[in-house]
């Protein structure tokens, strides 16, 4: 099977726990996961032979977290290539916000810049729904373990 990188930036915790969960979820399901901490991302450049789940929470006008933007600009500035690379996204967000999950949409727009493909929709959880982001996040994770089945990708 793949391994599986799971990336997370978050404000205030909440995309952290998410992140966590589905990570757990994903080990559970007999991939080998890593879960990175924002702090050690620099110079990270996914591998295209494993998968990358990214969880990633929107602060201030549709920005990415103050904890993965270095890691974000360094991809954006060094524009790896990464044609082979299947990504998969859960964005936490508010949609009192007009920017709703404007940081998880920033990584699509990225990922796609890079060549990188989604192995399917991107996730967007919505604060104004739910406490419990991770419990949604979760349920999701069997919509991920079909897409990377049928992409015969694990
Ligand atoms: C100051 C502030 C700004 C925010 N800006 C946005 C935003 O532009 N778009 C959005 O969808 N959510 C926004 N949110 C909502 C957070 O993304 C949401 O509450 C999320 O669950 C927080 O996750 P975290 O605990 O991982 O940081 C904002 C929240 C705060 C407190």
């Amino acid at each position: 099977m793949k391994k599986v990188n799971v990336v997370f930036g978050t404000v205030y915790g909440s995309a952290q726990y998410t992140a966590e969960t589905v990570n757990g979820a994903i080990a559970k399901l007999g991939f080998t996961t890593t879960l990175w901490q924002p702090t050690e991302l620099l110079g990270f450049v996914p591998p295209q032979d494993e998968l990358l789940l990214v969880v990633c929470s929107t602060t201030g006008q549709g920005d990415i977290p103050e904890d993965i933007a270095p890691w974000f600009n360094e991809l954006k500035n060094n524009a790896p290539y990464l044609p082979s690379l299947k990504y998969s996204l859960i964005g936490l967000g508010d949609s009192s916000y007009e920017t709703f999950c404007g940081a998880i949409k920033q990584f699509d727009e990225l990922f796609i810049e890079l060549g990188a493909k989604p192995l399917l929709d991107k996730l967007e959880i919505d604060a104004c729904e739910t406490m419990e982001p991770e419990i949604e996040a979760k349920t999701w994770i069997a919509s991920w373990h079909n897409a990377v089945t049928s992409a015969n990708v694990a």
